[in-house]
This record gives structure tokens, sequence and C-alpha cells, in this order.
């Protein structure tokens, strides 16, 4: 019969044909004296081993640490954080970020055709914007292709009053609103997605609904069919100022890499080509519908009504049109500045996990978690707070003159503001690395420059100089002078960066010095030096 030698407790048994376990039977004859007196120093060896084993299982969650530095990208939706992430990939795998350019070509063209949809929406005559039998914002949605495309709103002018040949623009760009549903569709086809990824479009900027949850159905488009003479009722503007998301960037990158198309790869440079082979290829219409683009983004009358609107495109996330001969060539194949300029939102937390070769640097595994900054996606930021080494904090400083996409009634900066004061006073950071990138400078230089002035929106600025130089550093301060205030570890220090995070040359500089300050930082809370 078998019976339990170990303590009780261990929960293990050992076989009697085992010697150790027949060398530990206790004496036959054993006293009742003896028995207790054993099952004492049993327990106490327990004790003793299972001390040891805590003490090493510590040891080795000490060392995983020291080797694994963890930083988090924080900041609003649209302050760069994905850019920055993108920065960091392209200095230390660049082989990897390369390989990914193909799939951002589709990113690149929603974003061209989601700035053709804003200037569609933008110029739609005023009185047929809202009086759409079957729209209903707070519908299901989906894009609606009219079959007999005349449903609509007759009647309106077709120049709207303002002389733009709407409705010729319309029918000719109508293609690509078409192509634009199937590239988000194709973005979210579970089919093609294999770990079914949500994939949606968030309501119309401007709808105060906007924030929304994964899953949520598509805004309603509405588009005419064939030549009718009838206007559609604001075809875009329930997708105006929506934008794609993704949840995780590897099954995006996945749907759209060229895997379904069988192009041979270049002998030259290894890289995929021959996509425009392929009839099904997006490119195709994209570059029938180029001269239409042009043309449209090229009238006067177009870029006075965009002026009217205070409508700068020029300053959105994803223009292209400035480049559009390049971007919609047959044979595009985006460059690492336009991936950089690309915008995708995110939704969840994306990681990259790297290692710097040099030995100064000890070996240290880098992960970079990159999170949604929308209001309904900060909820995913805490569980980060408190196993991380380093936050790089994103605040766009060309963006106080804007409001947030998700709350038309809160002004972008205040919101940085805002989130930098919950983020520097939470009590589990205090002793983590804080790194400010007051980012968007080159916007910033710019917005100031055409004589936007920042005290009609932030009055405190009163009648100081309206420059680059002054602005800038009023914002240093005044992000500066709440850490100073709310911070709970008075001797944290605060690095602060302008940065324009678009820009690979003096980015690379600040990653250089950012990853130094945090290795230093690191190494001395796990007191390695
Ligand atoms: N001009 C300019 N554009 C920038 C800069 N930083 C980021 N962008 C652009 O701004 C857009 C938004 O940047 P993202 O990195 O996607 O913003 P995000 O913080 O990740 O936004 P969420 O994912 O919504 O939280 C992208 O099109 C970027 O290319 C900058 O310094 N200057
Ligand atoms: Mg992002």
């Amino acid at each position: 019969m078998n019976r339990n030698i170990h303590p009780p407790g261990s929960g293990r048994r050992r076989s009697i044909s085992d010697p150790l376990a027949v060398a530990l039977q206790p004496p036959a004859n054993e006293s009742q004296q003896e028995r207790e007196g054993r099952l004492r120093a049993e327990q106490e060896a327990k004790k003793r081993s299972d001390t040891i084993d805590k003490m090493l299982r510590d040891s080795e969650r000490r060392s995983r640490k020291q080797k694994q530095i963890k930083v988090l990208l924080l900041g609003q939706s649209e302050s760069g954080k994905s850019t920055t992430l993108k920065q960091f990939q392209l200095l230390h795998t660049p082989e990897s970020f390369h390989q990914e350019r193909i799939a951002w070509r589709f990113v690149i063209y929603l974003n061209l055709l989601r700035s053709v949809r804003r200037i569609l929406d933008a110029i739609a005559p005023e009185d047929a914007a809202h009086d759409d039998d079957d729209y209903d914002a707070g519908e299901p949605a989906a894009i609606v292709i009219s079959a007999h495309g005349n449903g609509h709103a007759g009647g309106s002018a077709p120049h709207g009053g303002s002389g733009i040949p709407y409705e010729r623009y319309l029918r000719s760009l109508a293609p690509l609103l078409e192509l634009e549903q199937r590239l988000l569709q194709q973005l979210s086809d579970p089919e093609e997605n294999a770990d079914n990824e949500a994939t949606h479009l968030p309501r119309g900027s401007l709808d105060s609904r906007s924030s929304h949850d994964a899953g949520e159905p598509l805004p309603r488009i509405v588009i005419p069919a064939g030549t009718s003479h009838s206007l559609p009722t604001s075809p875009v503007s329930a997708g105006a100022g929506a934008e794609p998301s993704v949840r995780t960037t590897s099954n995006w990158k996945k749907a759209f890499s060229l895997g379904r198309i069988q192009s041979p790869k270049s002998a030259h440079s290894g890289e995929l080509q021959g996509w425009w082979e392929d009839p099904e290829d997006p490119v195709h219409t994209i570059n029938r519908s180029a001269p239409c683009i042009a043309e449209l983004w090229r009238d006067k009358r177009v870029r006075q009504k965009l002026a009217e609107k205070r409508i700068r495109l020029e300053e959105s996330s994803g223009f292209y049109l400035d480049q559009l001969d390049r971007i919609t060539a047959k044979m595009y194949f985006p460059t690492d500045d336009d991936v950089l300029k690309a915008r995708l939102k995110t939704t969840g937390v994306v990681e990259h996990t790297f290692k710097v070769s040099n030995p100064e640097f000890r070996g240290v595994e880098w992960k970079i978690y990159d999170v949604g900054g929308a209001r309904n996606q900060r909820q995913a930021w805490a569980p980060y707070f408190d196993d991380v080494d380093a936050i790089i904090f994103l605040a766009p400083i060309s963006a106080f003159d804007q409001v947030l996409a998700e709350d038309p009634r809160m002004n972008r900066l205040e919101d940085s503001l805002y989130l930098w004061k919950h983020v520097i006073s939470n009590k589990l950071l205090s002793n983590v690395n804080i790194i400010l990138f007051l980012n968007k400078t080159d916007l910033l230089r710019k917005k100031l420059e055409s004589g936007v002035k920042l005290r009609h929106h932030m009055p405190h600025y009163r009648d100081k100089p309206n420059n680059y130089e002054s602005v800038y550093s009023y914002f240093k301060n005044k992000f500066g002078a709440i850490h100073q205030t709310h911070s709970p570890n008075r001797d944290r220090e605060l690095y602060i960066h302008g940065t324009s995070v678009i820009d690979t040359r003096s980015t690379r500089t600040i990653i250089m010095t950012v990853r130094d300050i945090i290795l230093q930082g690191n190494l001395k809370n796990t007191a390695l030096i």
C-alpha cells in the first residue's frame, strides 16, 4: 500500500518502490513522541524549502524586470502616439517597418478618400443637407448605393448657390465613395480577418454622440447611382469626420498585405510589386478618379467654401491631396514619410518589443505600449500604470483652436492639460519617468504664421506676442507648472521636448535621448547603478 511520506499538505505521493521513499520511511516501531518530533522537523524543513523557493522566484522576477523596460505612450486621440511608435519601429526594427509599408498603402488611400468626402460634405448644398427621408443619424448605418438614384431632395439647386458643380463632382467621385466602403469592409470582414478583430467607423466628428464602442454600426451614407439629376441628401455628412479604426495592427496588416495578390518580388529591392496588374486592386479606381480629385481640390470656389467653413484640410491628419499625382499613380508604393503621416485610429493596445544592440544597454528588452487616446479608450490605460517604467505623454500644442472629435464642447488643449494633470498626479506613477512631448510644433508654427491668435482661444494668454517662441514657452511653462504642483513625487524630474514626430531626423535624436533618460532612471530605480 502506498502511503504519504511527505509533510501534510504537500500533496505529493511517492511510490514505496522509490528508494528515496524507502529511506525516508519512519522507523517501524516509532513511538508517539518520536512521530511528533519527526513531523515537526519535516514541517520546519518544508517551511525552509518554501522560503528558498520564494526567494528564488523573487530574484528571478527582479532580474527579468531589470532586463525589461516598459514604456507607455499616452495622450488624447490624434496626439501622435502611434506615429511615435512608428518612429521607434523605424529606428529599431526597420526591416519590419519596411515590410509593412505595402499594407499602409490602403490606409493612405482611405485617408485620401476621407479628405475627398470631407470636401464633398463641405460643398453640399445647405438645403439638401438634412431632409433625407432615408437618413436617420441615430439609425444603424451603412453605405447605401441607391439603385435608382432618384429618391433624394429633388429640386435642390445643383450648384447650391455657390457656382460649384456639386452634383457633377459627386457623380464623378461616386466610385471613390464606394471604394472607401469596400476598403472599410475589407478591414472588418470576418472572412478576411481571421482573429475577428473589430473594425468600425465612428459617427461623424461633429456629432456629440460620436464616441462609440467597437462593433457599433457604420454611419449611413447615401450615394446616387447612374446619372440622376436629383441630389442625394448630404451623401457624406454622416461619415464626414468619421475615421476608420482597427483594434490591433497585426490583423489589418494581414488583411491588407499583398498575400492576396500573388505578385512576384522585385529582384532588385526584394519588395512586392505587380499589384497594379490585379484588376481588383483599388489603385485603378483611385487612378481613374485622380483628375477629378485634382479638379475638385484646385477649384477656387471649393477652396473658398472650405475657408468660409474654416476647414483647414492641410492641417488635418492623413492629408495627401498636395501629393495627388504621386499617391494616385498606378505603381505608388508608400515612402517612410507617407507611412508616418498615415492616420489610423487606435482602439485597444498595441505592443512593440525591441532590443537595442548597443552594449551599454545590457541586453535590455524594451516594450512600448501604444493605447487609444479617444475618451472611450482611456479606461484601458490604468491597468498598465502599476507595471510601467516610463511614460511618454504627447500633447499636440497646435490644437489650441480645435475641439475633441468625441465632444465638440471640449477644447483639445484643455483636454490635454486635464489628462496631463490626471496622469502626473497618479500615485501609482510617482516613481515612473515622465517625458512630455509638446507635439505638432510644425503645425503650431504654420498656424501662428497664418494669423490664428492664441488669445482668441485661451484668453489668459492676453497680449503676449503671437509668435512661435513665445507660444511654445507659454505651453511649456503651463505643463511644467502643473507637474510641479500636482506630482506626488517632488524629486521626479520632468523632461520636456518640443516635437514634430512625423519628422524622422529630429525625432530619431529625441528618441535616443529619451532612451538614455529612461534607462538611467530605470537603472537607478532597480539599484543597478
Ligand atoms: N504635422 C504633424 N502631424 C502629426 C504629428 N504627429 C502626428 N501627426 C499626424 O497626426 C495624425 C494622428 O497621429 P496618431 O499617431 O495616429 O495619433 P494617436 O495619438 O495614435 O491617436 P489615437 O490612436 O486616436 O489615440 C497622424 O496622421 C499623424 O501622421 C506632428 O508632429 N506633425
Ligand atoms: Mg494611435
